[in-house]
């Protein structure tokens, strides 16, 4: 029966390493979260506010080529001379409907000095077709709004620069005070250019930059600034100019609309490693736990199952001992401690029930044989003999030869003794200094008796002399028999008690002899009925 244990080394390590995995991927996704995503969507922000930059560019650049073209047409003598009314061919020599849709103009206007309307030249925005005037009436009352700018801004004397104006569509419009082209002298007048936003121009404008652009007018003052809005798979990006001529604080915003197909690329691209890193990570830690299980956790039950095994049934079922690696190794040191440790137990066993002089059992083991003979005895129901037998004069052996030789004469005696108890298949110890017992279940009395003669004469013949024994020249040994039967009362200490009576009555009997010990009769001694043999 193996036992279980509940904090194993392979719970305990599934629970560290699933604690593992939880903040390795809670580490991706945090990093994720607040690293990477973040980084992605500003780079995107960057990369839109670097095409609205290109765009507000473009912007600009047209502004400065309308504003370098009105400069150049202001700072030329022909202009000069004919705002100054000297050159009245000026107008049919140099505007036509092709130039003006050629150089995308809307409308041109030259002031004199005064702010008085010179010349008015454009296309009209509703019919498409080129008018020339000399005031805003009839056909080119059209030109009216443009006009009251124009001469607000001369008034205010906002000339010689770009400008946006609020119309509808918005428009550009450069101005230039008109000198000769040699720059010298008075301003005779000014000339003012617009060119519209509208359709035709945002075409331009996405030839241009290769991107769809758009453009509104709001009516509230904005600062040059961004607004960015991302849906789906477009970002919608607008950036704002304050816009002059206008009596309301206005603001004009040029849009354009992009694809996040980088974004969106990036971030697939990011979630696909996401998800090969994670199910990599998984894998990894499957093969890990799977070789871990297979190398090292599953040797190390086996090796726990087979520490409780051998300390039962000793079997290496697994083949452990056999391994040529740490377990294999500590396998066979367990093995080896366990045998070193069961052979230190069996001496330990032995030294505990057995004598150390004559090997044989000593009392502790006797005793215990004897309570279970009794026991069985009884059970059965079935004869129990014990039998004392003690060594005669032998204080007497000890004075005469010395200790030493006592000892080795127990020895010899207790050997003469085993090899009768081995015969017959009895126990016998020593239980006293030179006391011996033997016990000897299921035998008759007269059995006992003979094997009682055996045991003395098996003495005699070892001839062991005894120079100042009374008995014999010889060591000579005298026996007490008790039947259970006979006994005071049915137990094992009182068996033992009338084998001790009669090896008293043996002694007292003149010694080398066997006494059976007989139960006293009504009226009668108990001596009288234990005579010796
Ligand atoms: N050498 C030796 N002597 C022992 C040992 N154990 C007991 N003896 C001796 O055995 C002797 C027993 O003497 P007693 O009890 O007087 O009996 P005895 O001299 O044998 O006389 P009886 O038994 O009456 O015949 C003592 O002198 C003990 O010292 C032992 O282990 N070795």
């Amino acid at each position: 029966m193996h036992q279980r244990i509940p904090r194993s080394l392979r719970f305990r390590f599934f629970v560290a390493l699933g604690g593992l995995l939880l903040c390795a991927i809670a580490s991706l996704a945090a990093i994720s979260a607040w690293l990477i995503f973040p980084t992605l969507q500003a780079e995107e922000r960057a990369t839109v506010k670097r095409e609205l930059d290109r765009v507000e560019r473009s912007f600009k650049l047209d502004q400065q080529q309308l504003h370098a073209q009105v400069r150049d047409w202001a700072h030329w003598d022909d202009t000069y001379q004919f705002i100054r009314g000297d050159y009245p061919r000026y107008a049919d020599v140099n505007f036509s409907q092709e130039m003006f849709e050629d150089m995308r103009y809307q409308f041109m206007a030259f002031f004199t000095s005064s702010g008085e309307v010179h010349f008015l030249a454009g296309i009209n925005p509703e019919t498409g077709s080129y008018q020339t005037c000399r005031a805003t009436i009839g056909d080119c009352s059209w030109m009216t709004p443009w006009v009251n700018s124009m001469q607000a801004a001369i008034e205010d004397n906002r000339t010689d620069q770009i400008s946006i104006y609020a119309n509808h569509p918005p428009a550009i419009v450069a101005s230039s005070p008109v000198l000769r082209t040699d720059k010298r002298g008075v301003s005779p007048g000014w000339l003012f250019k617009t060119r519209t936003l509208n359709s035709e121009w945002l075409s331009f404008m996405e030839v241009y930059t290769g991107l769809p652009i758009s453009l509104s007018l709001s009516h509230e003052s904005a600062p040059l600034s961004d607004s960015f809005s991302f849906s789906g798979n477009t970002v919608v990006a607008e950036r704002y100019f304050p816009v002059s001529g206008s009596p309301t604080p206005m603001s004009l915003s040029i849009g354009i609309e992009l694809n996040r197909t980088s974004y969106l690329t990036s971030l697939t691209t990011f979630r696909y490693v996401l998800l090969w890193t994670a199910g990599l990570m998984i894998m990894v830690i499957a093969l890990v736990l799977l070789l871990l299980e297979k190398i090292v956790l599953k040797p190390l039950r086996l090796l726990t199952q087979f520490t409780q095994q051998v300390g039962t049934d000793g079997t290496d079922t697994y083949g452990l001992t056999k391994r040529n690696d740490e377990i294999g190794l500590l396998s066979r040191t367990f093995q080896e401690q366990f045998a070193c440790q069961q052979q230190l137990n069996a001496e330990l066993l032995k030294l505990s029930t057995h004598d150390a002089l004559t090997g044989l059992p000593n009392r502790r083991l006797f005793d215990q044989r004897l309570e279970t003979a009794f026991a069985e005895a009884v059970l059965a129901p079935n004869a129990l003999a014990v039998m004392m037998l003690d060594i005669d004069h032998f204080k007497l052996y000890n004075d005469h030869y010395g200790h030493q030789c006592g000892d080795e004469c127990l020895q010899q005696v207790a050997g003469a003794f085993n090899s009768i108890a081995t015969a017959f298949n009895f126990l016998i110890a020593r239980t006293g200094g030179e006391e011996f017992s033997a016990i000897l279940p299921g035998v008759s009395p007269e059995s006992a008796k003979e094997i009682g003669e055996q045991l003395t004469q098996a003495i005699d013949h070892l001839q062991l002399p005894h120079a100042t024994s009374p008995v014999k020249p010889y060591v000579t040994v005298s026996v007490g028999i008790a039947m259970l039967k006979d006994s005071k009362s049915p137990s094992a200490s009182a068996v033992m008690s009338a084998a001790d009576q009669a090896l008293y009555l043996a002694k007292a009997a003149g010694r080398h002899q066997v006494v059976l010990f007989k139960p006293p009769l009504a009226n009668t001694t108990f001596s009288a009925h234990n005579t010796p043999l």
